[in-house]
């Protein structure tokens, strides 16, 4: 029997390749795109019975719920928006398997941010015990969606919230720092722009991990569980749990920079644009993901170097399409 996986915002960046990990997943899963399964660009995930209706006729075995105002800037502009996609929206799947396939698991991407100010009560690696201390909206709308989670986790929901670290890779749009180095530095490269990058806060240090790896662990949790025809059943997950996916140690961006112009064969100068320095950054996330690989055997695999030499060259092709 095929497991019947949904994935909200399939389209977008770590959608596409949580794709790719099922396909090449051992186990059976049908994938069901939400955009795709619907009208247009499918059902605003803020809106409840268009939502219901979707999940009621669809009816997975998992939901791995990736829709969301992803972007902290955006979720500042317009955080109206952000509180009803990111937390409302998240509440409407949750509603809807319950009532209408109550033993389907919700896989939940919130986010390191969550936690906040919380990083600066730890020396080392944040756990999932730390509290969550949003600072900024973003962090707030992904914080509260997954207490709200958990609060439904402890009535007996199947739902497994993950709280991903920074993660890059191909696909990614050129707003996020890896690949907004790498598409400043695929257009200087290109003689599309003069030989100066701008910057942002270079002295803040995040955890990153590839978007592969991170997509994996979505994947994981979607199919365990899954009857698996030639092989033991996978290792069932703990289910009403939240599980940090971080590769344990922190980059300064500066260096994350650096590694990038090292890639590259121009001569680069640096500067510092104003707008890109952040009212409230946190200035250094670590995590701690023992949790995830005691539970399921989850570990970054792919060294960072490899990620950024990926991102540039998908930058690079993509500057190399543009007829601008
Ligand atoms: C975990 C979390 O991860 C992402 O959110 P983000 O951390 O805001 O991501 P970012 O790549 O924009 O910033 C990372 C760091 O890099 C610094 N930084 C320096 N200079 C530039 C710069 O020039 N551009 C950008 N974008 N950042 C810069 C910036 O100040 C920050 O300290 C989302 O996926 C979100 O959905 C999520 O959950």
């Amino acid at each position: 029997m095929k497991r019947k996986i949904l994935i909200t915002g399939a389209s977008g960046f770590v959608g596409r390749h949580v794709r790719t990990a099922l396909e090449t997943m051992p186990g059976d899963a049908e994938i069901l795109d939400l955009n795709a399964a619907e009208a247009g660009d499918g059902p605003d995930i803020a809106d409840q019975a268009a939502v219901e209706a979707a999940i009621a006729r669809l009816q997975p075995d998992a939901v791995i719920h990736l829709a969301a105002v992803a972007l902290p800037a955006e979720a500042r502009d317009a955080p109206a928006r952000a509180w009803a996609v990111n937390f409302q929206g998240t509440l409407n799947i949750a509603a809807a398997l319950r009532a209408h396939c109550p033993q389907a698991r919700l896989i939940f991407a919130g986010s390191s941010e969550s936690y906040g100010a919380a990083f600066a009560l730890n020396e080392g690696p944040t756990d999932e015990l730390t509290p969550l201390m949003p600072q900024s909206v973003y962090a707030a709308t992904k914080a509260c969606a997954d207490i709200a989670l958990g609060q439904l986790a402890a009535e007996g929901f199947d739902c497994i919230r993950f709280r991903p670290f920074n993660h890059s890779g191909p696909g990614q749009a050129p707003l996020y720092v890896v690949a907004d180095f790498a598409r400043q530095i695929a257009e200087i490269e290109a003689e599309r722009r003069a030989p100066v990058i701008r910057v942002g806060n270079l002295d803040a240090e995040r955890d990153f991990l590839d978007v592969r790896d991170v997509a994996r662990a979505y994947a994981l949790a979607a199919m365990a569980g899954a009857p698996q025809p030639s092989k033991p059943p996978a290792q069932p997950l703990p289910h009403s749990t939240a599980y940090n996916l971080a590769s344990g140690r922190a980059v300064r961006i500066g260096a994350i920079l650096d590694a990038l112009i090292g890639m590259s064969r121009v001569s680069i100068s640096i500067e510092t644009d104003p707008d890109r320095l952040r009212p409230a950054d946190i200035p250094r996330t670590i995590g701690d993901a023992g949790r995830a690989a005691a539970a399921f055997g989850w570990r970054a695999e792919i060294a960072l170097n490899t990620t950024l030499a990926d991102v540039l060259d998908d930058q690079r092709r993509q500057v190399a399409g543009r007829s601008d």
